[in-house]
């Protein structure tokens, strides 16, 4: 069994036709391994999120691999790629996306029960402890802070022990103290339970928790940072944006 949890070959997408074509990914090839936690960053409309969304199966790449663990995902069913996205991976969002008229413990809940399981109280208290809001169990979305809230959908992609995390700017609408607390509990997660965690973000300070930093610039790779600091990821963006202008 391959070490990567999710492997990229050779991706490309384009958007549209003839003169309106537009393509996000060419040829893009990346290895995200087991236990490690990676950011991608690069300029507004470089393809973070075209990135994102083939390597976790909301959209289909129009040519290369996509693979997780074993599984090649490109010629999956529509019903086959719902069930795994179900099944094997977790997302958070910029936006927490918790149903506002559910306790946090309901909302955690919510995966199991469209999987048709019935979780057991302590399986979710147990994910709810992880992200440090075991004594907010009862509260709705209303009655937490942003922060808090994220932890909810933190727990609620957890709940199934998925195999890799997608963050599409999961600290995008919180403050930096809060995002702080966000980011050391993924930065937790990677390191003591070994969660393949990949997350798509803007913020240098946030890229510096990754063990890794991939650059995008118009669709195509453009190197990477290992064990980056916030200073030299900003510098490269700088770099990246002078060239994208
Ligand atoms: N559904 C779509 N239809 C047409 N073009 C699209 C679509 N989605 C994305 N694009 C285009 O593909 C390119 C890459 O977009 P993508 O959203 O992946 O970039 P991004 O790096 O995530 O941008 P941002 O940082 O601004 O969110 C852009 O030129 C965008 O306009």
């Amino acid at each position: 069994m391959s070490n990567d949890t999710v492997r990229l070959t050779a991706v490309s997408k384009t958007y549209g036709t003839g003169d309106h074509a537009v393509t996000a990914l060419h040829e893009v090839s990346l290895s995200l391994p087991r236990g490690s936690f990676t950011a991608i960053m690069g300029p507004s409309g470089s393809g973070k999120s075209t990135l994102l969304q083939c390597a976790a199966g909301l959209d289909r790449a129009d040519s290369g691999s996509v693979k997780l663990g074993d599984t090649e995902l490109t010629g999956l069913s529509k019903t086959a790629l719902t069930l795994l996205r179900r099944d094997r991976i977790g997302f958070v969002f910029q936006a927490f996306n918790l149903l506002p008229m559910l306790t946090a413990e309901q909302n955690v809940m919510l995966p199991l029960r469209l999987a048709g399981r019935r979780p057991g109280r302590d399986e979710v208290r147990e994910a709810l402890d992880q992200v440090g809001l075991g004594d907010r169990a009862r509260h709705r979305p209303a009655e937490l802070s942003g922060g808090q809230q994220q932890r909810v959908a933190l727990a609620r992609a957890l709940i199934t022990r998925p195999e890799v995390l997608f963050g599409d700017e999961p600290t995008g609408s919180l403050d930096s103290a809060t995002s702080r607390d966000v980011l050391s509990l993924l930065r937790g997660l990677t390191d003591s339970e070994r969660q393949t965690v990949v997350m798509v973000t803007h913020d240098p300070v946030a890229a510096s928790y990754a063990d890794r930093v991939v650059f995008l610039a118009d669709g195509r790779l453009s190197g990477e940072l290992v064990s980056p600091t916030a200073q030299d990821v900003a510098e490269r963006m700088t770099k990246l944006e002078a060239v994208a202008c």
